[in-house]
């Protein structure tokens, strides 16, 4: 570990949801030719996902060209002048067209019914790319003749070609499975689950000189060598450009012959910005911050020793080399120590370690939670003083006896990490989630199991035992005291939280006759921390457990006025609104289509769309508010549009702050939010109609079904920075109408 360890404490926590663009992706970074616009033209137009024409394609983040474009083709003829290729990828090719659901096992029978013969053939579900080897020239020259242009489902197959990459072929386990780059396999890109892996784009001249990874800090801290001052400069900069295009796509959209809304005429007075932008707020914890990080286990970047740390880039990159974090200066010195000692049990434990490749291995993923002790954001020294280690297994083909047996090893390995350390680190809950799927990213419902720490749990419980080993963990945000389950969201720079309730409730303009809707709430954080601002909180949230955990800090810091609902909020908002406010809506109350979680079956945690009980009976009890704000701080997807239907429609509702991890679904929403209607017949609401287009031009689409509404208009902006030396940071815009 490359980072010396000092002190404890001084760190600190990115959310889930970091705020930056999305370059990896490939669609949005245009690195692929849309094949509508080369065959009979494209009606996206510039809100097309994919390039129109040479001059609009970008290269992809691992340095290489869409395979159909000009640049590729001129860039393999000079490679075969060259013949750098060798014989054997010579008679490498991608089969693409093949259908997605198709297994490998169902490709090769479809192969050899068709009399196609070939030395390898590998494809994974959910990718319309697969990969074919053949022993000669004539093997692979007859089976172009069979399968090129051959009708496979409503498609035509195609062989093309392979782009070796030298730099991704040095790497361990890099199968040309992940050379497809292609759209479906984002689910399985965890370079994009994790935000403490920045994007995929790398630095040219590297992969030029064939360097095979970036540096850890690169992936994880790309703006670690920046001064903190440039660090901010730089987002906020960023920001500026994100409101701009707020301004601009609401303008676009305005109908036609309506005078533009007062705020957005004022926008050409304000370079473009479509409201105040007060700037970024520095995090008050800029070293070790990170209350939570996400370890991946596997292998470094020799493909040979087991590491835990962080993965070098994206499964889809070809990237699957896991490097150590310690050079990374968001992670605390605990979560440091702890990876060590994890690593160096890893190192010993027989059972094998996740392979993205094949996704096979027992050992996934570690995951630490840390808690620190109560003060003020001022106070920035503060102590680490609980710690929650989870542990991410694939329990397949291995007995439970085995694995019970390594669980046991592992607990005692971590006790002793922890009691031998100088100065002792804190442990306060071990626990093993069993996961099968393929993207770590576990459902909330995932099994998880809490395991004793044999000689710690007496501290924990005042020198008693404990009946239960421990599930959670506690921190704080300023005074007020949290519990936190495993799976529950916490922003993960607790002190920088602090300061971002902190202006949200400010910008919400509370006061005792205030009813506070906190939508996406959490472990309650925002309400908890605003409750003595406010009548009331009512908090929607729809993982169980972070629920129960909202419930128990209420108690926890005495606060009576809150209470917190378990459901989707596009499944309980409309109703909550009605029950609460003393006019209801214009609309008829309106919940999420079923595919949107209503109605789901099969226990899972997080689709649960059940109101807490209880409502009917207390109805008449209810105190009524007249004065309704909302504080919503969504998921990276942002709100769904159900929910920003009903806020929008519901005229009490003066009053929205938006907390925002994610610049695309924050101005998708936006626009659905402030988009000016035209008084007429409302259209009818046509499914997604084949559109394929951004979440920008849905939202468009979706404002014109709206029935006329008074529209909520941007009143100011800032962000605050949570997540230093990364390129995210989340941002607050107050809404009013
Ligand atoms: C960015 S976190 C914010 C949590 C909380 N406000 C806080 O600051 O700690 C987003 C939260 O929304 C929850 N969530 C995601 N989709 C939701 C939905 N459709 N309805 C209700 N909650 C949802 C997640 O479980 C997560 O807890």
């Amino acid at each position: 570990m490359g980072r010396r360890v000092g002190r404890r404490g001084r760190m600190g926590g990115e959310g889930e949801e970091g705020f930056v663009k999305r370059p990896a992706n490939p669609a949005i970074a245009k690195t692929s030719l849309c094949s509508y616009f080369r065959k009979k033209g494209c009606n996206h137009g510039e809100n097309c996902k994919f390039a129109h024409g040479e001059s609009e394609l970008q290269m992809r983040p691992d340095g290489t060209w869409d395979p159909t474009s000009e640049r590729c083709k001129k860039k393999e003829e000079t490679e075969e002048g060259e013949d750098a290729k060798g014989d054997e990828s010579r008679y490498r090719k991608c089969l693409v067209n093949v259908p997605m659901n198709w297994s490998q096992q169902k490709l090769k029978s479809f192969l050899d019914q068709n009399g196609v013969r070939y030395s390898s053939a590998q494809k994974r579900k959910s990718m319309k790319v697969c990969f074919m080897g053949f022993n000669s020239q004539e093997q692979l020259s007859k089976s172009a003749e069979i399968l090129d242009g051959m009708p496979c489902g409503n498609k035509r197959l195609k062989l093309a070609d392979v782009l070796p990459r030298a730099w991704e072929q040095k790497a361990v386990g890099v199968t040309e499975a992940a050379l497809a780059g292609d759209k479906e396999e984002e689910d399985n890109n965890d370079g994009e689950d994790n935000p403490m892996v920045e994007d995929g784009s790398g630095d040219e001249n590297e992969k030029k000189t064939l360097e095979p990874y970036r540096n850890v800090t690169q992936v994880v801290t790309p703006l670690a060598d920046l001064s903190y001052e440039d660090q901010l400069a730089k987002k906020k900069e960023e920001i500026i450009q994100i409101l701009k295009r707020l301004a601009r796509n609401i303008r676009k959209g305005c109908p036609s012959g309506m005078l533009l809304p007062d705020w957005l005429a004022a926008a050409k007075d304000r370079e473009g910005l479509p409201c105040e932008f007060e700037g970024i707020l520095p995090s008050p914890v800029v070293e070790g911050y990170r209350n939570k990080c996400e370890f991946a286990i596997g292998l470094g970047p020799d493909g040979k020793n087991r590491v835990v740390g962080f993965q070098l880039g994206s499964f889809r990159e070809g990237i699957n080399a896991v490097a150590e974090p310690g050079e990374c200066r968001n992670v605390s010195s605990v979560a440091l120590n702890f990876v060590a000692a994890f690593q160096t049990f890893i190192r010993a434990s027989k059972l094998p370690v996740w392979n993205k490749t094949d996704n096979t291995g027992f050992w996934r993923m570690l995951t630490i939670r840390e808690g620190r002790e109560p003060g003020s954001v001022d106070e920035i020294g503060k102590e680490i003083a609980e710690v929650m280690l989870v542990v991410q297994v694939c329990p397949t083909g291995v007995p439970e006896d085995r694995a019970k047996e390594e669980y046991s090893k592992m607990a005692k390995a971590l006790v002793e990490a922890a009691t031998t350390a100088t100065p002792q680190l804190p442990l306060t809950a071990l626990l093993v989630q069993e996961h099968v799927g393929v993207s770590n990213s576990a459902p909330a419902d995932c099994p998880l199991h809490a395991l004793p720490l044999p000689g710690l749990e007496e501290i924990h419980n005042s020198g008693k035992p404990l009946d239960e080993p421990l599930a959670h963990i506690h921190d704080y945000i300023g005074t007020s005291k949290f519990r936190i389950s495993p799976t529950a969201f916490f922003q993960v720079n607790s002190a920088g939280a602090e300061k971002l309730y902190s202006l949200a409730g400010d910008w919400a303009a509370l006061g005792p006759d205030t009813l506070l809707f906190d939508v996406c709430c959490g472990t309650g954080a925002i309400g908890l921390t605003l409750a003595k601002r406010v009548g009331m909180v009512v908090g929607i949230e729809m993982n169980a457990s972070a629920v129960a955990d909202a419930q128990l800090n209420a108690d926890l810091n005495g606060i009576k006025n809150c209470r917190f609902i378990c459901g989707k909020a596009e499944d309980v908002i409309s109703k909550l609104l009605k029950e609460y406010a003393i006019d209801g809506p214009d609309e008829p109350e309106q919940t999420a289509a079923p595919e949107a979680g209503k109605g789901e079956e099969g226990g899972d945690e997080q689709a649960s769309p059940v109101v807490e009980g209880s409502v009917k009976q207390e109805e008449d009890k209810r105190p009524r508010f007249k004065n309704i704000v909302a504080i919503v701080d969504p998921p990276r997807v942002g709100l769904h549009h159900v929910v920003l239907r009903t806020l929008r429609l519901h005229k009490q509702l003066k009053r929205l702050v938006y907390i925002s991890c994610n610049p695309d679904s924050l101005l998708a929403n936006a626009v659905e939010l402030c988009m000016p209607i035209k008084e007429g017949p409302v259209e009818k609401q046509k499914g997604r109609g084949g559109f394929r287009g951004s979440n920008l031009g849905h939202a468009r689409r979706r404002v014109k079904t709206l029935p006329p509404s008074e529209p909520f208009y941007p009143v100011k902006a800032c962000a605050v920075d949570l997540f230093p030396h990364t390129k995210h940071c989340e941002m607050v815009m107050l809404f009013e109408r």
